[in-house]
C-alpha cells in the first residue's frame, strides 16, 4: 500500500478489536503497547487506547479473506498488513491468525516485532532497503527484550513527524 501519507495530528488512538489464541490477552496488550511505544519514543506522537468506537489504528486478527481486498494466505507468506494514514481503513493493522505469534520468544513470529513493523506502515513509512532496518520487507527475528529501533527507522519516522 503505497502513498505519501502522514497523520495530521500527533495524538492518535488505537483499539484492539479481537485477540489471537496464541498468547494471553495481557501478552497481546503488552506486545501492541511496546510496539507503539517504539515509535512514540522518537516522535511527538502519542497513542491512547480506546475500547469502543473507531480508533485511528484499529487492530485485529483474522484469517483468509477478511473483506478489505487483501486476503490472508494461511500459514507463512503474508503475516500481517497495515494501511497508510488515509481516511477510514488508513492506519489499521491486520494480523494473519493462521500464523503462530509468540511473546518474547526466539522462534516463530514475534508479535511485538511484526506489530512494530506494521505500525511503521500505519504511520506512513514504506519499506527500507537497509537489511538492518525494522522496515525491511522480510521478517527477521531479533531479541525483542533488547530491541532498539534501528537508526534507519528513526531517521525515516523523524522525516515524517
Ligand atoms: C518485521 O515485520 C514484518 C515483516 C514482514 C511482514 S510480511 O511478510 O507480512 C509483509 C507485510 C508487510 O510488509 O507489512 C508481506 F508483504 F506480507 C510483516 C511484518
Ligand atoms: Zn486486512
Ligand atoms: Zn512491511
Amino acid at each position: 500500500f503505497q502513498g505519501d501519507y502522514k497523520w495530521k495530528k500527533h495524538d492518535l488512538t488505537y483499539r484492539i478489536e479481537n485477540y489471537t489464541p496464541d498468547m494471553s490477552v495481557a501478552e497481546v496488550d503488552d506486545s501492541i503497547k511496546r510496539a507503539l511505544q517504539l515509535w512514540a519514543d522518537v516522535t511527538p506522537l502519542r497513542f491512547t487506547r480506546i475500547y469502543s468506537g473507531t480508533a485511528d489504528i484499529m487492530i485485529s486478527f483474522s484469517v483468509g479473506d477478511h473483506r478489505d481486498g487483501y486476503p490472508f494466505d494461511g500459514p507463512n507468506g503474508f503475516l500481517a498488513h497495515a494501511f497508510p494514514p488515509f481516511e477510514g481503513l488508513g492506519g489499521d493493522a491486520h494480523f494473519d491468525d493462521d500464523e503462530t505469534f509468540f511473546y518474547r520468544s526466539p522462534q516463530g513470529y514475534n508479535l511485538f516485532l511484526v506489530a512494530a513493523h506494521e505500525f511503521g506502515h500505519s504511520l506512513g513509512l514504506e519499506h527500507s532497503q537497509d537489511p538492518g532496518a525494522l522496515m525491511y520487507p522480510t521478517y527477521v527475528y531479533r531479541n525483542s527484550d533488547t530491541f532498539v529501533l534501528p537508526k534507519d527507522d528513526v531517521d525515516g519516522i523523524q522525516s515524517l513527524y
